[in-house]
Protein backbone atom coordinates (compact mmCIF):
# COMPACT_ATOMS: atom_id res chain seq x y z
CA UNK A 1 0.00 0.00 0.00
CA UNK A 2 1.79 3.23 -1.06
CA UNK A 3 -0.72 6.72 -0.41
CA UNK A 4 1.47 8.50 -3.23
CA UNK A 5 -0.44 11.97 -3.37
CA UNK A 6 -2.93 13.84 -0.60
CA UNK A 7 -5.12 16.76 -1.83
CA UNK A 8 -7.12 18.81 0.30
CA UNK A 9 -9.55 21.64 0.43
CA UNK A 10 -10.76 23.32 3.56
CA UNK A 11 -9.97 20.74 5.54
CA UNK A 12 -9.08 22.67 9.25
CA UNK A 13 -6.63 24.44 8.73
CA UNK A 14 -5.51 23.73 5.33
CA UNK A 15 -7.66 26.22 2.71
CA UNK A 16 -6.03 23.73 -0.27
CA UNK A 17 -2.99 21.22 -0.55
CA UNK A 18 -1.73 19.46 -3.44
CA UNK A 19 0.99 16.94 -2.17
CA UNK A 20 3.02 14.02 -3.23
CA UNK A 21 4.59 11.49 -1.25
CA UNK A 22 8.04 10.00 -2.58
CA UNK A 23 9.39 7.97 -0.12
CA UNK A 24 8.28 4.95 2.42
CA UNK A 25 9.10 7.15 5.63
CA UNK A 26 7.80 10.88 5.50
CA UNK A 27 8.59 13.32 8.14
CA UNK A 28 7.11 16.44 9.01
CA UNK A 29 8.00 19.19 11.34
CA UNK A 30 6.50 22.30 12.46
CA UNK A 31 5.64 24.24 15.65
CA UNK A 32 2.44 23.91 17.88
CA UNK A 33 -0.78 24.36 16.20
CA UNK A 34 0.83 24.76 12.38
CA UNK A 35 -1.16 21.62 11.00
CA UNK A 36 0.70 18.84 11.46
CA UNK A 37 -2.14 16.39 13.52
CA UNK A 38 -4.69 18.00 10.83
CA UNK A 39 -3.25 16.06 7.99
CA UNK A 40 -2.63 13.11 9.83
CA UNK A 41 -6.28 13.34 10.75
CA UNK A 42 -7.27 13.85 6.95
CA UNK A 43 -5.60 10.26 5.97
CA UNK A 44 -7.20 8.78 8.30
CA UNK A 45 -10.91 10.09 7.68
CA UNK A 46 -10.51 9.23 4.39
CA UNK A 47 -9.13 5.44 5.65
CA UNK A 48 -11.81 4.70 7.80
CA UNK A 49 -14.59 7.38 6.80
CA UNK A 50 -14.81 8.12 10.16
CA UNK A 51 -13.88 11.29 11.69
CA UNK A 52 -10.79 10.80 14.65
CA UNK A 53 -13.02 11.88 17.29
CA UNK A 54 -16.47 10.44 16.97
CA UNK A 55 -19.19 12.99 16.37
CA UNK A 56 -16.28 15.54 15.16
CA UNK A 57 -17.65 15.45 11.35
CA UNK A 58 -18.83 18.55 10.99
CA UNK A 59 -16.11 19.66 12.69
CA UNK A 60 -13.23 18.89 10.00
CA UNK A 61 -14.73 22.22 7.83
CA UNK A 62 -12.66 24.70 7.63
CA UNK A 63 -13.84 27.52 10.22
CA UNK A 64 -13.42 30.10 7.13
CA UNK A 65 -15.16 27.78 4.81
CA UNK A 66 -18.32 27.67 6.81
CA UNK A 67 -19.19 31.16 6.48
CA UNK A 68 -19.76 30.04 2.28
CA UNK A 69 -23.36 29.88 1.05
CA UNK A 70 -22.70 25.73 0.93
CA UNK A 71 -19.53 25.00 3.28
CA UNK A 72 -17.54 21.56 2.49
CA UNK A 73 -14.77 19.75 2.63
CA UNK A 74 -12.94 17.43 0.36
CA UNK A 75 -9.82 15.16 1.14
CA UNK A 76 -8.47 13.01 -1.79
CA UNK A 77 -5.98 10.51 -2.38
CA UNK A 78 -4.15 8.58 -4.79
CA UNK A 79 -3.30 5.17 -3.92
CA UNK A 80 -1.21 2.45 -4.83
CA UNK A 81 -3.58 -0.43 -2.72
CA UNK A 82 -0.94 -3.57 -4.03
CA UNK A 83 2.48 -3.08 -5.15
CA UNK A 84 1.95 -2.93 -9.85
CA UNK A 85 -1.85 -2.04 -9.27
CA UNK A 86 -2.77 0.70 -11.18
CA UNK A 87 -3.38 3.51 -8.78
CA UNK A 88 -7.02 4.34 -7.62
CA UNK A 89 -8.86 7.75 -6.78
CA UNK A 90 -10.35 7.91 -3.21
CA UNK A 91 -12.44 11.23 -2.16
CA UNK A 92 -14.56 11.83 0.77
CA UNK A 93 -16.73 15.46 0.73
CA UNK A 94 -18.14 16.73 3.65
CA UNK A 95 -21.09 19.01 3.03
CA UNK A 96 -22.61 20.97 5.21
CA UNK A 97 -26.11 22.29 5.32
CA UNK A 98 -26.97 25.98 4.18
CA UNK A 99 -26.34 28.19 7.20
CA UNK A 100 -29.16 28.12 10.02
CA UNK A 101 -29.92 24.55 8.72
CA UNK A 102 -27.47 23.85 12.42
CA UNK A 103 -26.79 19.98 12.61
CA UNK A 104 -26.99 18.57 8.70
CA UNK A 105 -24.63 17.75 6.72
CA UNK A 106 -23.87 15.00 3.71
CA UNK A 107 -20.92 12.67 3.40
CA UNK A 108 -19.76 11.71 -0.33
CA UNK A 109 -17.82 8.89 -1.26
CA UNK A 110 -15.98 8.34 -4.64
CA UNK A 111 -13.79 5.78 -5.44
CA UNK A 112 -12.30 6.78 -9.19
CA UNK A 113 -14.84 8.83 -9.60
CA UNK A 114 -17.75 6.68 -9.16
CA UNK A 115 -20.05 7.95 -6.68
CA UNK A 116 -20.16 4.93 -3.30
CA UNK A 117 -21.25 4.65 -0.10
CA UNK A 118 -19.46 5.56 2.87
CA UNK A 119 -19.11 1.65 3.74
CA UNK A 120 -17.13 0.80 0.19
CA UNK A 121 -14.64 3.21 1.31
CA UNK A 122 -13.57 1.19 4.46
CA UNK A 123 -10.85 -1.20 3.91
CA UNK A 124 -8.78 0.23 1.00
CA UNK A 125 -6.79 2.63 2.21
CA UNK A 126 -5.91 0.92 5.45
CA UNK A 127 -4.43 2.70 8.39
CA UNK A 128 -3.20 3.14 11.47
CA UNK A 129 -3.21 6.04 13.89
CA UNK A 130 -1.11 6.47 16.94
CA UNK A 131 -2.28 9.75 18.57
CA UNK A 132 -0.52 11.55 22.06
CA UNK A 133 -4.26 11.00 23.33
CA UNK A 134 -4.39 7.53 22.54
CA UNK A 135 -3.66 6.96 25.97
CA UNK A 136 -7.18 7.16 26.68
CA UNK A 137 -7.26 3.32 24.92
CA UNK A 138 -5.45 2.24 28.30
CA UNK A 139 -7.47 4.39 30.79
CA UNK A 140 -10.26 5.60 29.15
CA UNK A 141 -14.05 4.45 28.80
CA UNK A 142 -14.92 1.04 27.52
CA UNK A 143 -16.78 2.97 24.89
CA UNK A 144 -13.53 4.04 23.37
CA UNK A 145 -11.91 0.57 23.45
CA UNK A 146 -14.84 -0.32 21.70
CA UNK A 147 -14.36 2.04 18.91
CA UNK A 148 -10.93 1.20 18.52
CA UNK A 149 -11.62 -2.42 17.96
CA UNK A 150 -14.40 -1.47 15.36
CA UNK A 151 -12.42 0.80 13.46
CA UNK A 152 -9.28 -1.51 13.52
CA UNK A 153 -11.78 -4.63 12.26
CA UNK A 154 -13.99 -2.82 10.05
CA UNK A 155 -10.81 -2.22 8.00
CA UNK A 156 -9.81 -6.11 8.12
CA UNK A 157 -12.91 -7.54 7.60
CA UNK A 158 -16.01 -5.85 5.32
CA UNK A 159 -18.20 -9.35 7.06
CA UNK A 160 -17.53 -7.51 10.72
CA UNK A 161 -18.27 -4.24 9.63
CA UNK A 162 -22.03 -5.94 7.65
CA UNK A 163 -22.60 -7.40 11.39
CA UNK A 164 -21.52 -4.68 13.76
CA UNK A 165 -23.96 -2.62 11.49
CA UNK A 166 -27.01 -5.07 11.77
CA UNK A 167 -26.15 -5.50 15.39
CA UNK A 168 -26.84 -1.73 15.83
CA UNK A 169 -30.11 -1.46 13.80
CA UNK A 170 -31.51 -4.89 16.07
CA UNK A 171 -30.03 -3.53 19.14
CA UNK A 172 -32.18 -0.37 18.59
CA UNK A 173 -35.02 -2.11 17.34
CA UNK A 174 -34.74 -4.33 20.68
CA UNK A 175 -34.35 -1.68 23.03
CA UNK A 176 -37.54 0.32 21.95
CA UNK A 177 -39.36 -2.60 22.25
CA UNK A 178 -38.33 -3.42 25.72
CA UNK A 179 -38.80 0.17 26.73
CA UNK A 180 -42.11 0.04 25.24
CA UNK A 181 -42.73 -3.35 27.02
CA UNK A 182 -42.18 -1.33 30.64
CA UNK A 183 -43.61 1.60 29.65
CA UNK A 184 -47.26 -0.56 29.32
CA UNK A 185 -49.59 -1.56 32.05
CA UNK A 186 -49.37 -3.72 33.97
CA UNK A 187 -46.51 -4.76 32.38
CA UNK A 188 -44.41 -6.26 34.78
CA UNK A 189 -46.90 -9.05 35.79
CA UNK A 190 -48.11 -9.85 32.64
CA UNK A 191 -45.89 -9.73 30.28
CA UNK A 192 -43.18 -12.44 30.43
CA UNK A 193 -45.78 -14.81 30.23
CA UNK A 194 -47.75 -13.42 26.83
CA UNK A 195 -47.03 -15.49 23.97
CA UNK A 196 -47.34 -12.74 21.81
CA UNK A 197 -44.71 -10.38 23.26
CA UNK A 198 -42.34 -13.99 24.00
CA UNK A 199 -42.79 -14.38 20.20
CA UNK A 200 -41.67 -10.68 19.33
CA UNK A 201 -38.25 -11.31 21.63
CA UNK A 202 -37.48 -14.07 20.69
CA UNK A 203 -37.39 -12.76 16.97
CA UNK A 204 -35.57 -10.07 18.17
CA UNK A 205 -33.13 -12.56 20.44
CA UNK A 206 -32.38 -14.83 17.25
CA UNK A 207 -31.28 -11.72 15.48
CA UNK A 208 -29.38 -10.50 17.69
CA UNK A 209 -27.34 -13.13 18.54
CA UNK A 210 -27.04 -14.08 14.94
CA UNK A 211 -25.24 -10.54 14.54
CA UNK A 212 -23.77 -10.09 17.85
CA UNK A 213 -22.06 -14.13 17.95
CA UNK A 214 -19.87 -12.48 14.87
CA UNK A 215 -19.24 -9.46 16.38
CA UNK A 216 -17.64 -11.09 19.57
CA UNK A 217 -16.00 -14.04 18.25
CA UNK A 218 -14.01 -11.53 15.88
CA UNK A 219 -13.19 -9.20 18.82
CA UNK A 220 -11.73 -12.11 20.91
CA UNK A 221 -9.89 -13.83 17.88
CA UNK A 222 -8.64 -10.26 16.94
CA UNK A 223 -7.30 -9.47 20.45
CA UNK A 224 -5.66 -12.76 20.88
CA UNK A 225 -3.80 -12.24 17.89
CA UNK A 226 -2.79 -8.62 18.87
CA UNK A 227 -2.04 -9.25 22.22
CA UNK A 228 0.84 -11.96 20.95
CA UNK A 229 2.45 -9.12 18.94
CA UNK A 230 1.97 -6.66 21.10
CA UNK A 231 4.12 -8.52 23.73
CA UNK A 232 7.12 -8.61 22.00
CA UNK A 233 6.93 -5.18 20.66
CA UNK A 234 5.96 -4.31 24.35
CA UNK A 235 8.89 -6.33 26.17
CA UNK A 236 11.14 -4.46 23.22
CA UNK A 237 10.14 -1.35 23.86
CA UNK A 238 10.47 -1.52 28.15
CA UNK A 239 13.72 -3.47 27.42
CA UNK A 240 11.96 -7.01 29.02
CA UNK A 241 11.05 -4.97 31.71
CA UNK A 242 6.95 -5.36 31.43
CA UNK A 243 5.14 -8.04 30.26
CA UNK A 244 2.14 -6.72 28.28
CA UNK A 245 -1.30 -8.88 28.29
CA UNK A 246 -4.35 -7.97 26.98
CA UNK A 247 -7.67 -9.66 28.07
CA UNK A 248 -11.29 -9.01 26.64
CA UNK A 249 -13.94 -9.11 28.93
CA UNK A 250 -17.30 -9.99 26.60
CA UNK A 251 -20.58 -8.25 28.56
CA UNK A 252 -21.68 -11.86 28.58
CA UNK A 253 -19.49 -15.09 28.62
CA UNK A 254 -19.55 -16.79 25.37
CA UNK A 255 -19.10 -20.10 26.40
CA UNK A 256 -15.27 -21.00 26.74
CA UNK A 257 -15.52 -19.93 30.03
CA UNK A 258 -16.84 -21.65 32.87
CA UNK A 259 -19.18 -19.75 35.32
CA UNK A 260 -16.52 -19.09 37.96
CA UNK A 261 -13.91 -17.93 35.62
CA UNK A 262 -16.31 -15.55 33.63
CA UNK A 263 -17.10 -13.42 37.65
CA UNK A 264 -13.41 -13.45 38.33
CA UNK A 265 -12.71 -11.96 34.50
CA UNK A 266 -15.14 -9.37 34.98
CA UNK A 267 -14.06 -8.97 38.23
CA UNK A 268 -10.61 -8.13 37.30
CA UNK A 269 -8.95 -10.99 39.50
CA UNK A 270 -5.45 -12.21 38.42
CA UNK A 271 -6.10 -15.55 36.75
CA UNK A 272 -3.97 -18.70 37.07
CA UNK A 273 -2.41 -20.08 34.14
CA UNK A 274 -5.34 -22.52 33.75
CA UNK A 275 -7.45 -19.47 33.50
CA UNK A 276 -5.56 -17.60 31.44
CA UNK A 277 -4.96 -20.84 29.44
CA UNK A 278 -9.39 -21.12 28.97
CA UNK A 279 -9.59 -17.41 28.49
CA UNK A 280 -7.14 -17.92 25.43
CA UNK A 281 -9.37 -20.25 23.61
CA UNK A 282 -9.89 -18.88 20.30
CA UNK A 283 -14.23 -18.91 19.45
CA UNK A 284 -16.45 -20.04 16.78
CA UNK A 285 -19.58 -17.68 16.22
CA UNK A 286 -21.90 -20.67 16.16
CA UNK A 287 -20.72 -21.69 20.00
CA UNK A 288 -21.02 -17.66 21.26
CA UNK A 289 -24.51 -17.77 19.65
CA UNK A 290 -25.94 -20.62 21.19
CA UNK A 291 -24.73 -18.69 24.38
CA UNK A 292 -26.07 -15.02 23.74
CA UNK A 293 -29.39 -17.08 23.50
CA UNK A 294 -29.56 -19.22 26.44
CA UNK A 295 -28.28 -15.71 28.68
CA UNK A 296 -30.81 -13.34 26.92
CA UNK A 297 -33.61 -16.53 27.15
CA UNK A 298 -32.81 -16.56 31.04
CA UNK A 299 -32.51 -13.10 32.08
CA UNK A 300 -35.72 -12.01 30.28
CA UNK A 301 -37.78 -10.97 33.09
CA UNK A 302 -34.92 -8.90 33.81
CA UNK A 303 -34.29 -6.93 30.61
CA UNK A 304 -38.14 -6.15 30.70
CA UNK A 305 -37.65 -4.87 34.16
CA UNK A 306 -34.80 -2.49 33.01
CA UNK A 307 -36.63 -1.44 29.49
CA UNK A 308 -33.13 -2.25 27.96
CA UNK A 309 -30.98 -4.69 26.70
CA UNK A 310 -28.57 -5.59 28.83
CA UNK A 311 -25.93 -8.11 27.66
CA UNK A 312 -23.88 -8.64 24.13
CA UNK A 313 -20.65 -6.64 22.78
CA UNK A 314 -22.72 -3.43 23.05
CA UNK A 315 -20.95 -4.15 26.82
CA UNK A 316 -18.11 -5.50 25.76
CA UNK A 317 -14.76 -3.94 27.22
CA UNK A 318 -11.19 -4.97 27.29
CA UNK A 319 -7.91 -4.53 29.62
CA UNK A 320 -4.31 -3.86 29.64
CA UNK A 321 -1.83 -5.83 32.03
CA UNK A 322 1.35 -5.51 32.45
CA UNK A 323 3.22 -7.79 34.66
CA UNK A 324 -0.14 -9.10 35.68
CA UNK A 325 -1.42 -5.76 37.13
CA UNK A 326 -4.23 -3.65 35.16
CA UNK A 327 -2.49 -0.55 33.66
CA UNK A 328 -5.49 1.18 33.67
CA UNK A 329 -5.66 1.38 37.53
CA UNK A 330 -1.90 1.14 38.40
CA UNK A 331 -0.25 2.26 35.29
CA UNK A 332 2.00 5.15 35.23
CA UNK A 333 1.24 7.53 32.33
CA UNK A 334 4.44 6.68 30.48
CA UNK A 335 3.37 3.17 31.18
CA UNK A 336 0.18 3.69 29.68
CA UNK A 337 1.17 5.85 26.67
CA UNK A 338 3.78 2.44 26.14
CA UNK A 339 1.03 0.10 26.08
CA UNK A 340 -0.83 1.82 23.68
CA UNK A 341 2.24 2.22 21.26
CA UNK A 342 2.43 -1.26 21.72
CA UNK A 343 -1.03 -1.88 20.74
CA UNK A 344 -0.93 -0.03 17.63
CA UNK A 345 2.05 -1.15 16.26
CA UNK A 346 0.48 -4.56 16.81
CA UNK A 347 -2.33 -3.56 14.63
CA UNK A 348 0.34 -2.99 11.50
CA UNK A 349 1.17 -6.45 11.80
CA UNK A 350 -1.93 -8.25 12.30
CA UNK A 351 -3.34 -6.38 9.42
CA UNK A 352 -0.47 -6.93 7.59
CA UNK A 353 -1.41 -10.48 8.24
CA UNK A 354 -4.97 -10.91 8.14
CA UNK A 355 -4.72 -8.67 4.78
CA UNK A 356 -1.49 -9.38 2.80
CA UNK A 357 -1.16 -6.13 2.34
CA UNK A 358 1.03 -3.71 5.06
CA UNK A 359 -1.34 -0.75 6.24
CA UNK A 360 -0.18 3.01 6.47
CA UNK A 361 1.65 3.89 9.95
CA UNK A 362 0.45 7.52 10.54
CA UNK A 363 2.39 8.75 14.40
CA UNK A 364 1.81 11.67 15.61
CA UNK A 365 3.98 13.57 17.94
CA UNK A 366 5.41 9.93 19.44
CA UNK A 367 8.97 10.35 20.18
CA UNK A 368 8.48 13.69 22.63
CA UNK A 369 7.09 11.35 25.25
CA UNK A 370 9.66 8.08 25.18
CA UNK A 371 12.38 7.99 26.84
CA UNK A 372 15.70 7.22 24.54
CA UNK A 373 15.78 3.44 24.91
CA UNK A 374 11.88 3.45 23.65
CA UNK A 375 13.12 6.18 20.68
CA UNK A 376 15.71 4.09 19.28
CA UNK A 377 13.52 0.49 19.07
CA UNK A 378 10.68 2.70 17.85
CA UNK A 379 13.18 3.88 14.95
CA UNK A 380 14.34 0.29 14.61
CA UNK A 381 10.32 -0.84 13.91
CA UNK A 382 10.00 1.98 11.74
CA UNK A 383 12.29 0.36 9.67
CA UNK A 384 10.70 -2.62 9.10
CA UNK A 385 7.39 -0.52 7.91
CA UNK A 386 6.13 -0.40 4.36
CA UNK A 387 4.74 3.61 4.27
CA UNK A 388 5.11 5.50 7.51
CA UNK A 389 4.02 9.28 8.52
CA UNK A 390 5.66 11.01 10.76
CA UNK A 391 5.01 14.10 12.54
CA UNK A 392 7.70 16.03 15.00
CA UNK A 393 7.95 19.59 16.03
CA UNK A 394 11.29 18.66 16.55
CA UNK A 395 13.91 17.36 13.97
CA UNK A 396 16.56 16.81 16.21
CA UNK A 397 14.07 13.50 17.94
CA UNK A 398 14.77 11.40 14.71
CA UNK A 399 18.28 10.71 14.08
CA UNK A 400 20.31 12.03 11.14
CA UNK A 401 20.09 8.63 9.59
CA UNK A 402 16.27 7.95 10.16
CA UNK A 403 16.02 11.50 8.41
CA UNK A 404 18.45 10.73 5.19
CA UNK A 405 16.29 8.15 4.51
CA UNK A 406 13.02 10.01 4.98
CA UNK A 407 11.19 12.54 2.85
CA UNK A 408 11.04 15.76 4.96
CA UNK A 409 8.56 18.43 4.84
CA UNK A 410 7.89 21.42 7.06
CA UNK A 411 4.04 22.35 7.72
CA UNK A 412 3.41 26.13 8.63
CA UNK A 413 0.18 27.53 9.26
CA UNK A 414 -1.79 24.79 6.69
CA UNK A 415 0.85 24.60 4.10
CA UNK A 416 3.62 22.25 3.78
CA UNK A 417 7.11 22.75 2.34
CA UNK A 418 9.97 20.44 1.34
CA UNK A 419 12.23 21.12 4.49
CA UNK A 420 14.86 23.55 2.49
CA UNK A 421 17.52 24.03 5.37
CA UNK A 422 17.34 20.92 6.77
CA UNK A 423 19.01 20.29 10.10
CA UNK A 424 22.71 20.31 10.21
CA UNK A 425 24.00 17.37 10.32
CA UNK A 426 22.07 16.28 7.42
CA UNK A 427 24.24 19.08 5.54
CA UNK A 428 27.16 17.73 6.59
N1 LIG B 1 -12.25 23.31 11.38
C1 LIG B 1 -11.13 24.04 11.50
N2 LIG B 1 -10.93 25.13 10.70
C2 LIG B 1 -9.81 25.86 10.79
N3 LIG B 1 -8.82 25.61 11.67
C3 LIG B 1 -8.96 24.55 12.49
C4 LIG B 1 -10.12 23.72 12.45
N4 LIG B 1 -9.97 22.74 13.37
C5 LIG B 1 -8.79 22.97 13.98
N5 LIG B 1 -8.17 24.05 13.47
C6 LIG B 1 -6.86 24.64 13.84
O1 LIG B 1 -5.81 23.97 13.18
C7 LIG B 1 -4.61 24.31 13.86
C8 LIG B 1 -3.61 23.22 13.74
O2 LIG B 1 -4.01 22.11 14.52
P1 LIG B 1 -3.14 20.76 14.62
O3 LIG B 1 -3.77 19.98 15.72
O4 LIG B 1 -3.00 20.10 13.31
O5 LIG B 1 -1.71 21.34 15.09
P2 LIG B 1 -0.33 20.59 15.23
O6 LIG B 1 0.59 21.15 14.20
O7 LIG B 1 -0.50 19.11 15.26
O8 LIG B 1 0.11 21.16 16.64
P3 LIG B 1 0.71 20.47 17.97
O9 LIG B 1 2.18 20.32 17.71
O10 LIG B 1 0.41 21.53 18.97
O11 LIG B 1 -0.02 19.19 18.21
C9 LIG B 1 -5.02 24.67 15.29
O12 LIG B 1 -4.68 26.02 15.54
C10 LIG B 1 -6.51 24.50 15.31
O13 LIG B 1 -7.16 25.50 16.08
Amino acid sequence: MFLAHLSLTHFRNYHRLELDFTRRLTLLQGHNAQGKTNLLEAIYFLATSKPVHALAEREVVDWQAQQEPIPFCRVAARVELQEGERPRSLELEIILAPRGENGHFAKQVKINGVNRRSLDLVGLMRAVLFLPEDVKLVDGSPGERRRYLDIALCQIDPTYCRALSAYQKVLTQRNSLLKRLREAPGASRARPHDPAVEAQLSFWDEKLAQHGSYVVARRHNFILALEQIARTRHHDLTNGLEELALQYVPGFNPGHLSAMEYELLRAGGEPSPQEWQAIRTPLAPQEVATHFLAKLASRRSRELAAGATLYGPHRDDFRFLANGRDLRTYGSRGQQRTAALSLKLAEVQAMTEATGVAPLLLLDDVMSELDARRRRTLLQVLDGVAQAIVTTTDWEDFTPEFRRQAQLLQVRNGTVEPASAGPQELEE
